[in-house]
Formats: structure tokens, sequence, C-alpha cells
């Protein structure tokens, strides 16, 4: 499987009477990996939740494949499509390889055990992510970091077509980042991740879209939307962008405001 086209198609979302996302487009084709950027509170959990189908457009659509993700049947929807959320609790009384197994689930019919294939699939996801060690550990007392690699292996363990992962890095220490970039970088599936870190976006997506209150305002490679006028209007920031020697991937380096400058000797 080398991943599922994804079509988000005018999208608006709302909540009560609050309007969280305003006529989104957005395209992934199969086996690219995008990046979801913006402010706090600019709309990129809510995108994401449309997509895994947790919040239901107001108006417009999401296509997997050509297919309406809000009509195909659940089952075929989780067989495709895994997420790695910010909202999964931690109140599984399970053990760590036990939640990994539950990536299997849409793949079996009610009261199917384990086959080899699920173990092999469980235990390669765990050791990916350099969880191996914690397989038999209790889920709920793992540290925050522990815990998102092991969501982050359940989705692994599920063989998506189409990954959505709202903030995978969150908690996690700059080698444990780098592992998991890599890992859904290297994926044989589509990928839609929401990242705050512009450097790592830029490091590992093939192109950025950019959301500011609800609406996209940049799309396209790293390279053509981040630029330090683009960071300015949307962040309110002053940024110098270069272009790295080594990875050719642009490089921001966000400078503090004057006043919080330390004086120049
Ligand atoms: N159920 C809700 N009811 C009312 N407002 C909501 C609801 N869910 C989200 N919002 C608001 O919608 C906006 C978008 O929220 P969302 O979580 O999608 O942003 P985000 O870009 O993911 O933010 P962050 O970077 O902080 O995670 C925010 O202003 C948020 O407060």
């Amino acid at each position: 499987m080398t991943g599922t086209e994804l079509a988000v198609e005018g999208v608006t979302l709302t909540a009560g009477a609050h309007r969280l996302v305003r006529d989104v487009s957005l395209t992934a084709r199969p086996g690219e990996m995008i990046g979801l950027v913006g402010p706090n509170g600019s709309g990129k959990s809510s995108l994401l939740r449309a997509v895994y189908r947790v919040l239901r457009p107001e108006a417009g659509q999401v296509r997997v494949d050509g297919a309406d993700a809000w009509s195909m049947p659940v089952r075929h929807l989780a067989r495709t499509v895994a997420a790695v959320v910010q909202e999964a609790g931690a109140d599984f009384d399970l053990t760590v390889r036990e939640v990994v197994a539950m990536g299997r689930t849409p793949h079996k019919r009610l009261l199917d055990g384990d086959t080899a294939e699920d173990r092999l699939l469980i235990e390669s996801a765990l050791t990916s992510v350099d969880a191996a060690e914690l397989a038999d550990r209790p889920f709920d007392r793992l540290s925050g970091g522990e815990r998102q690699r092991v969501l982050i292996a359940r989705a692994l363990a599920q063989r998506p077509a189409l990954l959505v992962l709202d903030e995978p890095t969150n908690h996690l220490d700059i080698r444990h980042q780098l592992d998991v970039l890599g890992i859904l970088r290297r994926m044989p599936a589509t990928v839609l991740v929401a990242l705050h870190d512009l450097n790592l976006a830029a490091h590992y997506c093939d192109r950025l879209y950019v959301l500011c209150d609800g609406e996209v305002v940049a799309a396209g490679p790293p390279a053509e939307v981040l630029t330090p006028a683009l960071l300015n209007d949307v962040y309110g920031v002053t940024a110098e962008v270069t272009v790295h020697a080594r990875t050719g991937a642009p490089q921001v380096t966000f400078l503090p405001d004057e006043a919080a400058r330390p004086a120049l000797a």
C-alpha cells in the first residue's frame, strides 16, 4: 500500500455559534506527507477531527480515494485511516502491548485472536518507536513521551493508508522527535500531520498548509511557504529564513523582540 488520496473540499466546521474552520480545501496525493501549521487556535485540530470523522463538516466534503469519508462504513474507514490525537486519554487499564494490539482491531472479526502476522506487526511497531522494553508495562503509568510513542506504535500497527496526527512530537525528546518523523516520512502511507515546529515541518513535509483564523492562508512546498513576510503576518514574529547547507530545506531563525534582546556591548 502506498497511501491513499485525501481531498478536503470547501470544509466549514462549527461548534454551536462558533466557527472553527471556514471553506478549507486541502489535498494529499498518495504517499505525500502534508504538514498543517498555524498559530494556537487556528483550526488545525478541528480540521484533523473532520478528516478522522469526529467533527462533521457543516459544509464541504472529506474524500478518501474519492469516497466521502462521512458516508463510508465505519469499519472501512477504520481500516484505512489511523489517528494519533491529543485527546487520547490515559485511562486504559491495559499494558502497552495491549494498547498497540488495538491497532489491529479494524482488520479482524469479533473474537478473532491475534495471528502470527498481527504479533509481528505489533512487535515491529513497538520496536520502531523504541518502546519494545515498555511492552509489559501498564500504559497509564508511562511518562507523557512514552505514552505518545505507544500511541504512534498503535497507529503504525494498524497499517493505515492515511495517517492523521495532531502534534505527534509533543512530549518527545529531540532523538525521538527525529525518529518518529523519520518513520512517518518512510511509511508507505499518506500522512497529514499538525506540527508547531516549523523547522521540523520544513525538513520532513512535502508540502505545508498554513491555517490562520480557521482559513488556509498559504500552501505549497516549505521553501515557498515559509517566508519572513508570512511568518510575520501569521505569527506576528520577526524571522530570518535561510536554506540549510546540507539538507536544502528552509531553516527558520526567530529573532527575539527588540525589547527582549540583550544590550550589545
Ligand atoms: N467545541 C468547541 N466549541 C467552541 N470553540 C471551539 C471548540 N473546539 C475548538 N474551538 C475553538 O476553535 C478554534 C480552533 O481550535 P483548534 O483546536 O482547532 O485549533 P488549533 O489550531 O489546533 O490550536 P492549537 O495549536 O492551540 O492546538 C479555537 O479558537 C478553539 O478555542
